[in-house]
């Protein structure tokens, strides 16, 4: 468990309560341990990503993480930010390329969602968003001087053939057992490196016959998103691309709060996250919202621990808390009761432990 900055520790405190009533409940049997990542690991260590936190998560059948990065930390030099030098150095050292971001509306929440309840009613889409690839890890990378004395800041999006087919194997994969839609989301009107993805996931289409695959651009999905989101059923896309789309498809479930995710590599051990980020504006007033954190814990049983009855559990009482009208503020609309941060997670192990 690697809490990390912001409300990183407050939402990863209510995640442990859940995941230990769980533990215990179910006899999972899981040991859980906790290391310093990001910022936190940076002023107690020097760095974000310390060897011992490292080694705790090659060691560990999966890793949940909270959030890291804020102002804090932001003045350092890129390569040792903790965002780079620890959340995507994880991710990128154990190979994590499959993220799982499902923007799932809860009924309960219908009123709190950016768009009319018509629009997002039974909202259930999964983006895959490639993790370990693409503009993120591109070479070269950097600032350099030029000629002119002006600095340029400059990247590189890359993908090979076969980081693209790991990717979209997962999402056609996940497309054949959910409602056997794909849509690869690209720019291949101008990139080129799109191109080549998208020729890459139409010639995979003839080994998945019972999934309709469709291509989108990247500026139309974002648009179709906020349009008319149920058209969606699995996406598949890039990492910045899918950076981008997860975050606006968490506005459709009523928050940022509520988005949870996985980070799985070949062989299915994970990272489990919110989508969101360590939220500064918000950190130690003890009001964000914990169930996209709990929710990844769910994800974590369902996906690393193959305990899915442990996960539904989790799932089925966060949903009775929202039947019971318990709102964190970012999900809160009139005729609710507004709770803390504390009092969501509670809520949410009374709701395990009755039942
Ligand atoms: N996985 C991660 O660790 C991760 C992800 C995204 C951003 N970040 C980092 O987090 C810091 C802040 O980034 P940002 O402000 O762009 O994004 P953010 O997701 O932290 O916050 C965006 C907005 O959403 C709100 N919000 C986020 N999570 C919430 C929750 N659980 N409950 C209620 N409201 C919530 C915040 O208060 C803020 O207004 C930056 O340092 C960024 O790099 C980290
Ligand atoms: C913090 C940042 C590096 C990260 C990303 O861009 O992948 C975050 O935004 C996310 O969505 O997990
Ligand atoms: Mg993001």
């Amino acid at each position: 468990m690697l809490a990390g900055d912001g409300i990183g520790p407050e939402i990863m405190t209510e995640a442990r309560k859940v995941l230990e009533v769980v533990n215990a409940s179910q006899n999972l049997g899981l040991e859980l341990d906790e290391a310093l990542v990001g910022g936190a690991a940076i002023d107690a260590f020097g760095t974000a990503l310390p060897d011992d936190t490292f080694a705790k998560c090659a060691d560990a059948e999966a890793i949940l993480l909270g959030a890291v990065g804020g102002p804090k930390w932001d003045t350092l030099p890129p390569a040792d930010r903790p965002e780079k030098a620890g959340l995507l150095e994880i991710r990128k050292r154990l190979d994590l390329f499959g993220n799982l971001r499902p923007a799932i509306l809860y009924p309960q929440l219908a009123g709190a969602s950016s768009l009319k309840p018509e629009l997002v009613a039974g909202l259930d889409i999964l983006i895959v968003r490639e993790l370990t690839g693409g503009i993120y890890f591109g070479q070269p990378r950097g600032i350099r001087e030029l000629e002119n004395g002006e600095r340029e800041g400059y990247n590189t999006y890359v993908y090979n053939e076969s980081q693209i087919r790991r990717i979209a194997k997962v999402a056609f994969e996940l497309a054949q057992k959910r409602g056997g839609r794909l849509c690869s989301v690209d720019k291949a009107n101008v990139l080129e490196v799109t191109m080549l993805w998208r020729e890459v996931v139409q010639d995979m289409a003839k080994d998945y016959p019972d999934v309709e695959l469709s291509h989108m651009y990247v500026d139309n999905a974002a648009m179709q998103l906020v349009r008319a989101p149920k058209q969606f059923d699995v996406v598949v896309t890039g990492n910045m691309f899918g950076d981008i789309l997860s975050d606006a498809a968490a506005m459709l479930t009523g928050s940022i709060g509520m988005l949870p995710s996985a980070s799985l590599d070949v062989n299915g051990r994970g990272m489990y996250e919110p989508c969101h980020g360590s939220a500064p504006d918000i950190a130690g007033q003890g009001i964000a919202n914990p169930l996209a954190t709990i929710l990844s814990v769910a994800m974590m049983l369902r996906y690393s621990c193959a305990e899915p009855q442990a996960a539904q559990l989790i799932e089925d009482a966060v949903s009775r808390v929202l039947d019971q009208g318990l709102r964190t503020a970012d999900i809160y609309s009139e005729g609710c009761r507004k709770v803390s941060t504390s009092e969501m997670g509670d809520a949410v192990v009374a709701a395990l432990t009755q039942g």
